[in-house]
């Protein structure tokens, strides 16, 4: 009997193994890839969302030491945020005053408001004036409203600065809490949009900071000064010094500053006293002990559109050129 004793493995097993390496391989080279196309995915994702928070500015402060954003270029994702407000259906209401001379502003004013200012949001403007017949006939937009006011002018532009205090308070008393409003902004009319002003401005109560002083220290700012003042503000105290040409926030907030800012104004009347810079230095009080939410940087209220400073990468709205001499009824 002859066994067999051939012990090497026959051609069709060798054959079978290298068959198996090979699919091993191919499977190896599959799984592979697969991790890495996965990986390449996850990463995207990750580093996706890592970019978003990453948006932000060195060379300018974008949050206030109470934690409150500071709006500038480069802080926020415009598409992102638009899209979060667009669930909200949000009105956003829009006070301005255009009395004697200061009618000639208008067009400009809501032209471009038409152009930059929350496009694709319901505003309805409200519009004081004392002549309702020198309104120009500005074409609005798709839920963009326009409601005009009319109210007596005052002999000295001071009053009239002023005076919008108690005007704004009364409106959001008497009409708009019971519309359905949920922001308001309050701007001056010798202005004009150059850039986008969206949802990224909305809070609780928005402040402006200042153009001039954006970038000065605290000593340079305009405060009153004067005890006797409602709007004193004691030496080596105060955060920003804001503009009382745009501010805002919810109704009740804004309400709750144009009230305050009323009855400071009618005491220092009362003892005849006219603040430095009249509401304006009762609007810093106001924002040194009731902290705005969010502030928004000079690039909402620039000093001029042909004025050039680094940390400004845009200028979304400006105060125009004038003769104060020529538009004001007084000096
Ligand atoms: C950049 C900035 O911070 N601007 C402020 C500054 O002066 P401005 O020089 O910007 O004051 P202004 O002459 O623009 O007056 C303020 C606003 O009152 C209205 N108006 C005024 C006069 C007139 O005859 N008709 C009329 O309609 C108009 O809406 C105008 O925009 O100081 C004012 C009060 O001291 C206000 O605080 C302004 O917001
Ligand atoms: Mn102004």
């Amino acid at each position: 009997m002859q066994l067999n004793t051939d012990t090497r493995p026959s051609l069709y097993t060798i054959m079978r193994l290298r068959h198996s390496v090979h699919f091993f391989l191919l499977g190896m080279v599959v799984g592979l890839s697969l991790s890495w196309l996965i990986y390449l995915g996850l990463a995207s994702i990750w580093f996706g969302n890592h970019l978003t928070g990453n948006l932000g500015r060195t060379d300018v402060a974008s949050v206030t030491p109470w934690l409150a954003p500071i709006v500038w270029e480069g802080t926020f994702d415009a598409t992102l945020i638009d899209s979060i407000y667009k669930q909200q259906n949000i009105t956003i209401a829009t006070t301005v005053f255009a009395l004697g001379k200061y009618t000639r502003f208008l067009k400009d004013f809501l032209e471009s408001a038409e152009e930059h200012y929350f496009i694709g949001f319901r505003v309805h403007y409200y519009l004081f004036t004392d002549q309702p017949e020198a309104i120009p006939n500005v074409k609005l937009g798709q839920e963009r409203y326009l409601t005009v006011k009319k109210i007596p002018s005052l002999n000295r532009w001071q009053d009239i600065s002023m005076g919008r205090m108690d005007i704004l308070e009364k409106l959001i008393e008497n009409e708009l809490a019971k519309e359905k409003v949920d922001y308001i902004f309050c701007l001056d009319v010798d202005t004009k949009f150059y850039g986008r002003w969206g949802v990224e401005s909305l809070g609780h109560l928005v402040g402006v900071i200042h153009p001039w002083f954006f970038d000065v220290p605290r000593f340079i700012f305009t405060y009153e000064h004067r005890p006797e003042s409602q709007a004193y503000i004691p030496a080596g105290v105060g955060d920003y010094y804001y503009t009382a040409a745009a501010f805002g926030g919810s109704l009740k907030d804004v309400h709750h500053l144009t009230k305050t800012c009323r009855e400071q104004l009618n005491i220092d009347a009362a003892n005849s006293i006219e603040a430095v810079w009249h509401e304006e230095s009762h609007l810093n009080k106001y924002f040194l002990y009731n902290k705005p939410s969010k502030l928004l940087s000079p690039e909402y209220l620039w000093r001029d559109i042909s004025m050039s400073v680094g940390q400004v990468k845009i200028i979304r709205f400006s105060h125009v050129a004038k003769n104060n001499a020529e538009v004001r009824p007084n000096l």
